[in-house]
């Protein structure tokens, strides 16, 4: 557990990142903009009195529950699919999109039928609740594949644009849920640095746009 005054942020690096540094600006902390020219994984944010730790996405929610970061920043899909024990804070709104069973145009149901996504836990989840027995088969990217190639009949994937789908002939089938980005917190470190924390949240909740 950290025990100076600095809080420790886990940020996600990419897409996320862009959008979470904005909304923090806007909060009126000074914070960089971007890290595509630095190979640095721990940066001092010290206007801020932070320190940000630069992730991988979906790890945000370990580093978290384990205590190394203080605060986190993750997309609900990854916090769906990770189930870790941490405090969802508040949803920023940001890194919009949703979780969607996609499939060929012609599909026609089946006994036991494949579906590949990044998220087994979610879809598995999704399809037991529905009393549908499917083998999930686990992916690491360009999930679209799989149906046009025949690995799976359909998949459970994000969408966001919906250009992915539009370009590779396929059709979004049902949405599971929205996806934003949260903010998270460590339950030990959300006792110990209640103020500073507190005092952020705050302080994003108010450049949250409204309705989001
Ligand atoms: N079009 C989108 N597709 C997928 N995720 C999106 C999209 N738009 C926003 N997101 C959100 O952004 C998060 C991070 O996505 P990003 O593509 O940066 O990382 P990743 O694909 O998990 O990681 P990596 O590219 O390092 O493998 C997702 O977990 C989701 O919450
Ligand atoms: O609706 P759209 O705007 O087209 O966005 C959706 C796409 O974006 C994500 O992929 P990502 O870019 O993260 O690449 P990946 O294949 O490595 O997951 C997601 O998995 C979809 O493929």
């Amino acid at each position: 557990m950290t025990d100076t005054g600095v809080l420790k942020v886990a940020m996600p690096k990419g897409r996320i990142y862009k959008q979470a540094s904005k909304l923090f600006r806007e909060a009126g902390l000074s914070i960089p903009e971007d890290f595509d020219d630095t190979r640095r994984l721990i940066i001092p944010v010290a206007e801020a009195n932070m320190e940000f730790i630069l992730a991988k996405p979906v790890d945000v929610p370990t580093y978290v529950e384990y205590g190394v970061a203080d605060i986190g920043i993750v997309g609900k899909d990854v916090l769906m699919e990770e189930n870790k024990d941490v405090y969802e804070l508040l949803d920023l709104g940001i890194a919009r999109c949703r979780m969607s069973v996609i499939g060929l145009p012609d599909w026609k149901p089946e006994i036991n039928p494949r579906v590949a996504t990044k998220y087994p836990n979610v879809a598995s989840q999704y399809f037991r609740e529905r009393g549908q027995q499917v083998e999930v088969i686990k992916l690491n990217g360009s999930i679209e594949l799989a149906p046009l190639i025949g690995l799976a009949d359909r998949i459970v994937d994000m969408v966001e644009t919906g250009k992915t789908l539009k370009e590779n002939g396929l059709v979004e089938m049902e949405t599971l849920f929205q996806v934003t980005s949260r903010l998270i917190a460590n339950r030990v470190s959300y006792r110990l640095k209640n103020h500073a924390i507190q005092a952020l949240c705050d302080r994003l909740g108010q450049a949250v746009p409204a309705g989001s």
